[in-house]
């Protein structure tokens, strides 16, 4: 496995996945390479995981066999006019940016391009990451493998239909930040009841992990693990009362469906 991985734009996601990359030892740190606009964040990274660093876009365009452009989607057509010549023949190009369709970055390539569409997510830092990925026609069976490995590094991966992509960017590549606010929200009723705000950072966030786990390894449905959380005149049954009177999944509906219609109206 001796492909260059670079990463165009080194901010939060970027360094996620570098991260996850690099604990999994899936390729060498000297074969990863990122370049960045500003020199801060650049140094970071190098000095954090003895990666390859320039401040040259051309640089990481011109070697790498996969591009990740991590820059953020109203930069796209910026960087590509920057990049489209210098690319290599067999390489991929990543796109992990909310809202940027393979089409209209197959025109901004104007040439024969091999396209992936992922849309990941942060906790990719933690190894817990979720990444759903779509491909244009170029991509090979053998490209789909690696950049399913890459991804693998920090976490799951589902290969979708790119009309989906809004919706995951609404149900994952979004979502922590909905569900700190959740998280942050459960620790603030503790707090109110006198529990330490660490303690109850503790003891919320490992709740929802929990109940997550449920999710994932039992598979069994959520309304069923709520019911069997829900003593008949309990306390729980008096907080889901309570969620139900507030409007708690219309609200949390209601934001998916304006991240999805951020997503779709993104260029
Ligand atoms: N954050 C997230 O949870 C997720 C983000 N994404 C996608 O990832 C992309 C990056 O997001 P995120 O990491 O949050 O954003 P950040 O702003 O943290 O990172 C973007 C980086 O790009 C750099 N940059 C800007 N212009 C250029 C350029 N011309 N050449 C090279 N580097 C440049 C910026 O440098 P400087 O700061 O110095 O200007 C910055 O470090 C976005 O497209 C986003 O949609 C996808 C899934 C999840
Ligand atoms: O907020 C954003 O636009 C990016 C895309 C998904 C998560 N963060």
């Amino acid at each position: 496995m001796n492909k260059k991985i670079g990463f165009i734009g080194c901010g939060n996601m970027a360094r996620a996945m570098i991260s996850g990359i690099v604990h999994s030892k899936f390729i060498e740190p000297s074969t990863i390479y990122a370049s960045n606009s500003s020199s801060g964040k650049l140094n970071q990274i190098r000095d954090d995981f003895c990666i390859c660093t320039t401040d040259d876009n051309l640089k990481i365009a011109k070697e790498c066999d996969v591009v990740v452009l991590s820059v953020k989607p109203h930069l796209y057509g910026k960087v590509i006019d920057q990049i489209k010549d210098f690319i290599k023949e067999e390489a991929i190009v990543v796109m992990i940016a909310a809202g940027q369709k393979i089409e209209d970055n197959e025109k901004r390539f104007n040439r024969k391009i091999k396209l992936v569409r992922a849309m990941p997510n942060t906790p990719a830092l933690v190894n817990e990451g979720m990444t759903a990925i779509s491909v244009n026609t170029l991509v090979t069976d053998e490209d789909k493998r690696f950049i399913q490995s890459m991804f693998e590094c920090f976490g799951k991966i589902e290969f979708v239909e790119e009309r989906l992509m809004d919706a995951v960017t609404g149900v994952s590549g979004s979502s922590p930040a909905y569900t700190y606010m959740f998280i942050e929200a459960l620790a603030d009723g503790a707090v109110l009841h006198g529990m330490p705000r660490k303690q109850a950072y503790t003891f919320a966030a490992q709740a929802v992990l929990g109940a997550a786990k449920m999710i994932l390894e039992t598979g069994t449905h959520p309304g069923a693990l709520k019911d069997a959380v829900s003593s008949p005149g309990g306390t729980t049954i008096e907080a889901v009362a309570s969620l139900e009177k507030s409007g708690f999944r219309s609200a949390v509906i209601e934001a998916v469906i304006a991240c999805v219609e951020k997503s779709k109206n993104m260029n």
